[in-house]
């Protein structure tokens, strides 16, 4: 994709995250595509050196913010600006690029060729050399595209996208069918890049990536930011604790009644309590039922990532 654009009269290049623009600026951003609201007016602000995952379900919006804020559409109405400008612009400029899910590849080049004339559409890159060495992929240059496994084709996009030498790395659900070990090299490679302070913004639906990788989850869901912070404050949105217990023939009536309970699911001889006031809940299940097998555990992302996604009013993606 930006790989493809030739990058003219490029701007003196930002002393990497000392400026004070912000990387990406999107106020109001909203996008229908016919009846169905894709992205319902997204504020985001990234600022220089971030490692920012955009998280959330199939069908949140992600895929339509990430093309506006690379120019690849226009937006129906607020604005997208990337080091200030306006996303071709900054395309143009070499000041982002992105690694895609798919295309961009001819199978019968080599991985060295494949860069070779990706660098020939740039009047200025860096060195083919470096940047399959940055991305992981010094030692398959002279392998063809098509028998490159999924993840080393990943890591030559992310080479392609790397040679404009960009400030802000876009990646759109990079590891989507990857095994776990290429998932692991491909975001080793894309942290040890950004050790050097570029920055990067990754959609992904892997609650494990996002958590892993990235230094802040904007968690989006019905094409609008439902929480933005750390893992641990995103986390923290949904207080609480589940309690756990073996407890047949549950009460669950009763069980919801309890003081702080906001879910109560039977697993088999199981019931799950989800509560803000735990203490209750075990006192309860000990003093007045026959529970045993009591577990008690703070709640993860998973449960932030299903509290906060869930549907408020039912009206879906559709007007
Ligand atoms: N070109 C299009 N025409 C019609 N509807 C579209 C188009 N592109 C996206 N949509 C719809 O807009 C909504 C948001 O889609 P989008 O691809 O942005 O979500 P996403 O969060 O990237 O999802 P995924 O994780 O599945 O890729 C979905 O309901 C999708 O079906």
């Amino acid at each position: 994709m930006t790989s493809t654009t030739q990058t003219q009269n490029r701007p003196p290049a930002p002393v990497r995250g000392a400026t004070t623009i912000p990387a990406v600026e999107l106020a109001g951003l909203t996008k229908s595509f016919g009846t169905v609201r894709a992205v319902r007016g997204i504020d985001l602000t990234v600022r220089p050196g971030e490692i920012v995952a955009f998280l959330g379900p199939n069908g949140a919006g992600k895929t339509t913010t990430i093309d506006m804020m690379l120019g690849l559409s226009q937006p129906d109405r607020g604005t997208a600006r990337v080091y200030g400008m306006d996303p071709q612009a900054a395309v143009r400029h070499g000041l982002i690029s992105a690694v895609m899910q798919t295309g961009g590849l001819l199978k019968d080049l080599t991985a060295r060729e494949t860069l070779e004339l990706t660098a020939s559409l740039f009047s200025d890159t860096k060195p083919i050399s470096e940047v399959m060495t940055r991305a992981g992929i010094a030692d398959i240059g002279d392998r063809r595209v098509g028998k490159c496994s999924g993840g080393q084709q990943q890591r030559l996009r992310f080479a392609m996208a790397l040679l404009p030498d960009p400030e802000l790395l876009v990646l759109d659900e990079p590891t989507t069918g990857m095994d776990v070990t290429g998932r692991r090299d491909f975001w080793q490679a894309i942290r040890q890049d950004a050790e050097q302070g570029r920055t990067v913004l990754f959609a992904t639906h892997y609650l494990e990536e996002a958590d892993a990788y990235a230094d802040r989850i904007v968690l989006v869901a019905h094409g609008r930011v439902v929480a933005d912070g750390t893992a641990s404050e995103v986390k923290a949105i949904v207080s609480g604790r589940t309690v756990r217990a073996t407890l047949p023939d549950a009460d669950l009536v009763a069980l919801q009644a309890l003081p702080g309970v906001e879910s109560v699911e039977v697993r088999g001889d199981s019931v799950l309590i989800a509560s803000r006031d735990s203490d209750s809940v075990a006192r309860h299940l000990l003093t007045n039922t026959g529970a045993r097998d009591l577990e008690i555990t703070s709640r993860g992302l998973e449960d932030a990532f299903i509290s906060l996604t869930a549907d408020p009013d039912s009206e879906g993606t559709q007007s």
